[in-house]
């Protein structure tokens, strides 16, 4: 047997093939072949899966790998306790399960940090544990009518690693190191993956829209805080920033830090009011932080209206025009580029190339 690949694929070359069904005459050698095309399969999977470059696009070539080797009726990625955002469930949506008896198995495997086989009705859940850094952030759930069997349990544990430890060199990748938030490389996949499932606006009892808001803002004069009291200290304030962030703003909000002490937020829907609120409370926490040095943080904030956007980087040039406006008239403010627009500050002009994202 010799092995090729074109394009890609792995070719793997039997010699002595029986014309009429394509295997060996021999049937120590058909089955020894039967085993080997079944490898070329494998073989193949783990070339396309290792050549994704996003974690979604990882996640649905997995899904899909699995519906096609296997007489699994649904295949699911279920988020747990995740410390980033991932989409919480990926599988085709003819293929939903009942809420109630995923959310047992998903727990159960996430605890155990093990295989998990139950029986539901007429239908078998098995759950992967998926980890980073020691815990389960993901569970692969995978519903059968019929029991896996050994050998698909270690081939599925096989494609399960594959996955988790792409997952983590994705997110060492996509991740500042210094506090731990998204990075400005992970913000278009991110941000775009977010509001492509945005089903528009939503309408509070009251009546009010709600929108998904996009917020850039940056610490003022951060310069005179480095040169004064060291960049250590500057470091240090930049953590208890993105700890201030975390704090402050949802579960469901993107957080980023694009660098230096540039930060972005992607605010899950809610009305304008809603998202200067929020703002307003993170400008008053973080001008509490490390006060001993009588030096109050403050920043400068500039948000767009994000719903249904299709280019992320439309929304920051947007909002950074926004900011700039900001710190142009005195700092330490909120502007959102909608108002800007109708008090006549500034006008819906396009430009190319304003902000550099890789
Ligand atoms: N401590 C620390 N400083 C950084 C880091 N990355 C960039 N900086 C510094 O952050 C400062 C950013 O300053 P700017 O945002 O350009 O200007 P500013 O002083 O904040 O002034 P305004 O934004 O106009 O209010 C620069 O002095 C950079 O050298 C970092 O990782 N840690």
């Amino acid at each position: 047997m010799t092995a090729s690949s074109v394009q890609g694929r792995v070719h793997l070359q039997y010699n002595d093939a029986d014309e009429s069904n394509g295997l060996a005459s021999n049937p120590v050698e058909a089955a020894a072949e039967m085993v080997g095309r079944a490898s070329e399969a494998v073989l193949n999977s783990v070339v396309q899966l290792t050549g994704k470059r996003q974690i979604r696009a990882l996640g649905e070539s997995l899904v899909e790998t699995i519906h096609s080797s296997l007489d699994a009726t649904a295949v699911a990625f279920v988020a747990v306790n995740s410390p980033i955002h991932f989409p919480a469930c990926m599988f085709p949506k003819k293929n939903a399960l009942p809420e109630s008896s995923l959310l047992e198995c998903v727990q159960k495997c996430s605890r155990q940090k093990q295989v998990v086989s139950e029986r539901h009705d007429d239908s078998v859940l098995t759950a992967f544990p998926i980890m980073v850094n020691g815990n389960t952030v993901k569970v692969l759930l995978i519903k059968s009518i019929m029991e896996m069997s050994e050998h698909q349990i270690s081939l599925l544990t096989g494609f399960a690693r594959v996955y988790e430890n792409f997952l983590n060199v994705m997110l060492d990748m996509e991740t500042d190191s210094l506090t731990g938030l998204l990075n400005k490389k992970a913000y278009y996949s991110q941000v775009l993956a977010v509001l492509e499932d945005d089903d528009s606006a939503v309408c509070e009892q009251s009546g009010d829209p709600k929108f998904f808001w996009l917020v850039i803002f940056d610490v003022d004069k951060f310069k005179k805080i480095n040169d004064t009291f060291g960049h250590l200290y500057g470091d240090e304030i930049l953590l208890l920033v993105a700890n201030t962030m975390i704090k402050v703003f949802d579960d469901e909000d993107l957080l980023f830090r694009f660098g230096g002490d540039e930060f972005v937020v992607l605010l899950s829907p809610r009305t304008k009011e809603k998202a200067r609120e929020v703002l307003k409370q993170f400008q008053k926490e973080i001008a509490g932080i490390r006060n001993d040095k009588l030096w109050p943080v403050r920043c400068s904030i500039g948000g767009v209206n994000a719903s249904g956007a299709e280019n992320p980087t439309d929304l920051l040039v947007q909002a950074d025009r926004a900011l700039y406006y900001v710190k142009e008239n005195g700092r330490g403010k909120i502007a959102f580029y909608c108002d800007l627009l109708d008090d006549g500050v500034m006008t819906n002009e396009h430009f190319e190339d304003d902000i550099e994202l890789f």
